[in-house]
């Protein structure tokens, strides 16, 4: 079976809520990708064989959603140099600022391209996916400008009731 470019990983069931814009947005710009629960606290050993095998398996962008003590988007960007964007899924007790200031501060060396806090962050990490994918592929380049046209397009110019 074929890798798809896009890899969308989070650290629990619980995430998919909020990580599924970013497979909605995905899908919507036709970009394959594929979903799985990994997680740095609880299946480290799945962690460290997706990271291990990325660049071999032929992903091109990693979407990493964690909450909390956010370690999953950092862990894998230690294990591979495919390009992890993070997402910071929004918590109870602490709004989601946990996992955004666990995942945004990263030692120098290893980034993680960080994101909003939840859903808005989970769709605009596809987009950054779709952007950093159509540097390489002109069909993709203009789904997105399109899209981001449509956008655009949609926002109304002066307000309504
Ligand atoms: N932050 C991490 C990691 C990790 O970083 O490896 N693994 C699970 N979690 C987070 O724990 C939260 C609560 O998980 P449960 O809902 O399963 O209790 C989730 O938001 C998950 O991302």
């Amino acid at each position: 079976m074929t890798t798809p470019p896009v890899g969308i990983i989070m650290g629990s069931q619980s995430d998919w809520a909020t990580m599924r814009e970013a497979a909605t947005l995905l899908d919507e710009l036709h970009i394959p990708f594929e979903a799985r629960i990994v997680s740095a606290h609880r299946t480290p050993d799945r962690l460290w064989d997706y990271g291990k095998t990325a660049v071999d398996r032929g992903l091109q962008v990693i979407i990493a959603g964690a909450g909390g003590a956010a370690h999953l988007p950092g862990m894998m960007a230690s294990k591979t140099r495919v390009p992890v964007i993070g997402v910071p899924v929004q918590t109870k007790a602490l709004s989601g600022v946990d996992s955004l200031y666990s995942i945004l501060q990263m030692p120098r060396g290893f980034p993680v391209a960080t994101m909003a806090i939840g859903a808005a962050g989970a769709a605009n990490a596809a987009l950054m996916a779709a952007g950093i994918l159509a540097l390489q592929d002109a069909e993709l380049a203009k789904r997105l400008d399109d899209w981001r046209d449509a956008l655009s397009a949609s926002i109304p110019e002066v307000p309504h009731d």
